[in-house]
This record gives structure tokens, sequence and C-alpha cells, in this order.
């Protein structure tokens, strides 16, 4: 045995992956309340809580798929850019739209805060991988589109850091298994 297959907490680490096919089930609830556990207890400066998240499934995933359509509507993206934005969220069958939503503060600079909620996005994904699932991060052009932000009530100072798709792989393929070697590492 590996010394990863015997440490259930390097294993996680070690063999996460991202899968593109999802399919149901997708976290129940009560698994939702741990995959948010994990999530609220990434680094957090200042304790801010610098992030919010929206979650959909269901018919969540049509109102979120019909909000990405009004956006490339409002856009002027390309027809098949239109026709394709409803059924994006559904390429799983819970997505989580993860907000960093910096607060005022003195000490903790915005881009820390930012860091913040992007360490959310990773760790809900690990989190759900804990549980039996996978995921992938995604971003896409809605991540920066205004007519976006407004159609999901975005304060200014808000920016969405992923659209974390969540559920069961359709294929289950192995993690690449990576060497220390590749890591772009130069000691001072
Ligand atoms: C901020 C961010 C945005 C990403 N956006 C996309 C995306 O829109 N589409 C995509 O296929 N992968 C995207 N990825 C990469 C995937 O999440 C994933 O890491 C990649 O497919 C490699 O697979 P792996 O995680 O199994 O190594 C994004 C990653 C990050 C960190």
């Amino acid at each position: 045995m590996t010394e990863a297959e015997l440490n259930p907490g390097l294993n996680l680490l070690l063999e996460r992956r991202s899968d593109h096919k999802l399919t149901a089930p997708g976290p129940s609830d009560a698994e939702l309340d741990l995959i948010l556990r994990a999530a609220l207890r990434v680094p957090d400066f200042g304790h801010l809580r610098p992030y919010r998240f929206l979650a959909a499934r269901g018919e969540g995933l049509d109102r979120l798929g019909q909000a990405m359509r009004r956006a490339a509507i409002a856009a002027g993206k390309p027809a098949d850019v239109v026709a394709r934005a409803p059924r994006m969220p559904h390429r799983a069958p819970l997505v989580i739209v993860a907000i960093s939503s910096p607060k005022e503060d003195k000490a903790v600079p915005r881009f820390d805060q930012q860091l913040c909620a992007g360490c959310t996005v990773l760790t809900l994904q690990l989190a759900a991988r804990a549980l039996g699932y996978s995921g992938i991060w995604r971003s896409g052009w809605m991540m920066y589109d205004g007519n976006f932000h407004r159609e999901l009530g975005l304060e200014e100072q808000e920016r969405i850091v992923g659209f974390l798709y969540l559920g069961t792989p359709v294929i289950v393929e192995k993690t690449p298994v990576v060497s220390a070697a590749e890591a772009p590492l130069r000691w001072l």
C-alpha cells in the first residue's frame, strides 16, 4: 500500500479530479449541509465570510438556464450560444454558484477576500468527492457578464468565482498520477 492509500485525507487530495459528464444522484440536503460546513472552514482572514452561494437543482436549474439565456441575448451572443444557454446548468444535478462578496475592512485586502471565496469552490468540490460524488469547477463568459450578474442580484463589489457542477460521474476515470518533480518549486 502506498502512503496515500493509507492516509484518507491525503488520498482525497491526490485522487481529486474533475468530471465533465455528471448525472443524478447529486448530494442530498443532509450531504449538502456537510459540504457547506467544509466550505465554511476555508482560511478566512478576519473571519469575514466574504462569499455567498446560490444553489440550483430541479427547477432551479431551469431558472438558472433562463437567466443565462436572457444574459446571452442582452450581451448579443451568437444564436448557438443563446440556444445552448438554457441547457448549460443541466449538465449536473446540482450547481453551486460561488460568489466573492468582499466586506469593507481596513485590515483585510479585497484580493485576500477574493482568494478566500475561491478556496470555497475547491473545498466544496473536495467535500463532495469525500461523499462519493464528483464535479467540475467551471467559469465561462457568464462569470464576467454584467447582465448575468444583475440576473443573479449581485452587488457592485461582488464577483462570481465559479460555477461548481456536482453529481455522479457518468464514467469513473482514474486520476493521473503526478510527481513532485513537476511542481514549479524553487528554494529560496
Ligand atoms: C477558475 C476556474 C475556472 C475554470 N473554468 C473551466 C471551464 O469553464 N470549463 C472547463 O472545462 N474547465 C474549467 N476549469 C478547469 C476544470 O475545473 C478542471 O480543473 C480541468 O478540467 C482539469 O481537470 P482536473 O481538475 O481533473 O485536473 C476551471 C478551473 C478553474 C480553477
